[in-house]
This record gives structure tokens, sequence and C-alpha cells, in this order.
């Protein structure tokens, strides 16, 4: 789980910021420690995820590309950044966003109004695949007969699949999930305690599926889900 903002801790009074020298720093940063306003952490939190794609070739011009969108922190900021970094480095890709509808009701329904709004701020088209429609069944449908035990995984295997099938129908290249550094230090500890050699080999690349009908990969290797959290709406709570 993400700390809350207002717990990240705050930069000492009065100091400037280590980038620039020049403003006030407004935070420390979880990843780095150093003391940094509020214009240069934008600036330095895009230009590492830049570096990323540039580094690994994430990205060929003129690709389609999805975005897992869940309407959660992580993949709304995905959505943000790479709409700005393909406009502003001119990646001349076609973006869309991808959603799953799994039919939970009072949980995705709420988030998918989140993306709705994305689709509208961000300019990119929008497509939902619902568990309905692929496979008959919402969740909650399948809750009432299975019961809560297991449930998590027929979601995951299932959600997996109607990415694969949404993507298929938007006919992208590949697809990009919001998985950030967090998440892949978890499922390595979980690889360890199962003790799943071949996922653990498997769980760290950048990009995976590759030999697949759809390559996914995760720009977010590499960030800190404490500095997805305070790009960009909640920095407001920090400023000194
Ligand atoms: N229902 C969904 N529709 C589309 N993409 C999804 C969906 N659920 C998850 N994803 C993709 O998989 C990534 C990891 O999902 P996970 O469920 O682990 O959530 P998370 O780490 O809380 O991410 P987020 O904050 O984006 O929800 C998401 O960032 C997103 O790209």
């Amino acid at each position: 789980m993400a700390e809350s903002p207002a717990k990240v801790q705050k930069a000492g009074g009065g100091r400037s910021c280590c980038v620039c020298n020049e403003r006030r720093a407004a935070l420390k940063r979880p990843k780095t420690l150093e003391q940094i306003c509020r214009e240069c952490f934008f600036a330095v939190f895009e230009e590492e995820i830049h570096q990323v794609i540039m580094q690994n070739q994430l990205f060929k011009p003129g690709e389609r590309i999805a975005i897992g969108a869940s309407g959660g922190k992580d993949s709304t900021v995905l959505a943000c950044v790479l709409s700005e970094l393909n406009r502003r480095h001119n990646y001349g890709l076609d973006l869309f966003l991808l959603s799953v509808d799994e039919g939970i009701t009072g949980y995705r329904d709420d988030s998918l109004e989140t993306v709705k709004r994305n689709e509208v701020q961000y300019g990119l088209p929008l497509k939902i695949v619902s568990y309905k429609d692929l496979y008959g069944w919402t969740m909650d449908e399948i809750v009432k007969i299975i019961g809560l035990k297991n449930n998590c995984t027929f979601c995951g295997v299932f959600r997996r699949q109607a990415l694969d099938r949404g993507a298929a129908l938007l006919k992208v290249d590949k697809l990009a999930t919001g998985h950030n550094a967090d998440d892949i230090a978890e499922t390595v500890l979980l690889n360890i305690l199962r003790g799943d050699i071949a996922r653990l080999s498997r769980c760290t690349a950048i990009t995976t599926g590759e030999d697949g009908p759809i390559p996914r990969c995760k720009p977010f290797k590499y960030t800190y889900e404490k500095e997805i959290v305070i790009y960009p709406d909640n920095f407001a709570e920090l400023v000194c």
C-alpha cells in the first residue's frame, strides 16, 4: 500500500532545491532523498521515465499502444505521463486507454468513471471490455456461485485474457501497464517464498510476452510508488 502523501517527508525549512539551486525545496524525493522543488520534481520524474523508455527501446515510432487503465493511481499517472512524453519527444505513438470491467459493483464501476474522465482529459480513445460480454459472467455473479475463496485467482486469469482480447480488438502492438518498482519487488518476494524459480527469472523483465500475441511493458519499472502518489495532484499537500 502506498503511504499517504501527507506522510511523505517534507523538505527541511528554507533549503534550496538541489537541482535548480534557485527555488526553495518543497519535498524530499522518496527515491533519492534529495531536497527538491515542485517544478524540478515534475521534470525529473518525467525525464527518468523518458530515459527508461529510450534505454529499453520500449516503443517504436508509429506503434499503436494500449495503456491498461484501471482508474487507479498508477495507470492514471501512466496515461498522463505517456501522453505528455509522446507529444514532447515526438515518439509518434497512437495511444489508447484499455479498461477491463470485471463487473464488481461499487469497485470497478467507480474507477471506470475516472478512466472516462481521463479519456476526455488526455484526449485518448477508450475501449472498455467487460467480463459479462467476453465470458457471459460478471465477477459478482461468479462470486455468488464459487464464494469468496480463490475468486482473486479467477479474476486475475480472466483479466489477463480480457486485456489480451481488448488489445486485439484495438489492433495495438503493445500493452503498457502501470506496474511500478514496488509491485515488482512484491512479486520477487512472492516468487521467492513460493520457490517459483521460473517466474522469479521472468518477473523483473521490463517487456514480456514478446513471443505471444501482445507484448506487455512496464514503463514504471524503476518508479517508486511513493513518487507516483505525489505526482501530480497530491503535491499541494506536501508543500511546506
Ligand atoms: N481492470 C483493469 N483494466 C485495465 N488495466 C488494468 C486493470 N486492472 C489492472 N490493470 C493494469 O495492471 C496494472 C497493475 O494492476 P494492479 O491491479 O496490480 O493495480 P495497481 O498496482 O493498484 O495499479 P493501478 O493504481 O493502476 O490500479 C495497472 O496499473 C493497469 O495498468
